[in-house]
């Protein structure tokens, strides 16, 4: 089976409420191939979420960037799994670098929280990837190879998880990956979760790439045979999110 197309905008802390309405008016009025092709989701900060649900065009799917490891309860700040299903939220980004970075999250923290999102019937975007200092010194496999067996001891069904490879070094830089250094990662990546959890999993997981995509690079990368996607920061805020998305078509002459 085909692994359909991915193009994930995460919004980060970004916007006011007129700024979300012109982001989602302009995607609503966009072309792009069609959802067979490719799954298009947003993820703007919590306090957007009912907007641009009850706003986006109904072939696009919302997303929040991060839920509480566990049921809700005594926890000032979170917000749970529960919520988001309550909302009918179907998706939710996990292990964000900036959130591992700056609010320590741990692989272990970060896998059990895969695991209890997917178990409340949300759909994950995990995230990987290795810093510029582990990656110079010849360890982003071993990296995201731990970051992915946190989430792997802990999860049985991946049908609902998409992997996103994510390096440090990318993330808002304006240096991206190379398409070879990311499908480098991605064959790997790919590799392990066919000797650690199954030849279906790894056949059927989408592995999608993030770290300065544009509207320039996103053909050459979205083109390399283990990219199916993209999870794009700076750029989803503009209208070049729509060439990203439009990047899918790369497949079907694949
Ligand atoms: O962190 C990212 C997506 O989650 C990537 O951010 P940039 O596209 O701004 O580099």
């Amino acid at each position: 089976m085909a692994r359909k197309f991915f193009v994930g905008g995460n919004w980060k802390c970004n916007g006011t409420g007129e700024e979300v309405k012109k982001i989602v008016n302009t995607l609503n009025e966009a072309q792009v191939p069609s959802q067979d092709l490719v799954e298009v989701v947003v993820s703007p900060p919590y306090v957007f979420l009912p907007l641009v649900k009850s706003i986006l065009r109904p072939d696009f799917h919302v997303a929040a960037q991060n839920c509480w490891v566990k049921k809700g309860g005594a926890f000032t700040g979170e917000v749970s799994a529960e919520m988001l299903v309550n909302l009918d939220i179907p998706w939710v980004i996990l292990g964000h670098s900036e959130r591992r970075a700056l609010l320590n999250e741990t692989n272990e923290f970060v896998g059990d929280k895969v695991a209890y999102a997917l178990a409340q019937g949300l759909k994950v975007i995990a995230c990987v990837g290795e810093t510029l200092e582990q990656r110079e010194a010849g360890s982003t496999m071993d990296v995201v190879a731990a970051q992915t067996k946190a989430i792997a001891d802990r999860v049985s069904n991946w049908s609902n998880v998409v992997v996103a490879y994510e390096p440090v070094w990318a993330i808002g830089t304006g240096k991206v990956a190379s398409p070879a250094q990311a499908q480098e990662v991605h064959d790997e990546l790919r590799k392990w979760l066919a000797k650690n959890v199954s030849a279906d999993v790894a056949a059927a997981t989408r592995i999608i790439y993030g770290g300065s995509v544009n509207g320039g690079n996103c053909k050459e990368l979205g083109g390399q045979a283990d990219v199916d996607g993209f999870l794009v920061g700076g750029a989803s805020l503009k209208p070049e999110f729509i060439d990203i998305i439009k990047a899918a078509e790369v497949k079907k002459s694949a």
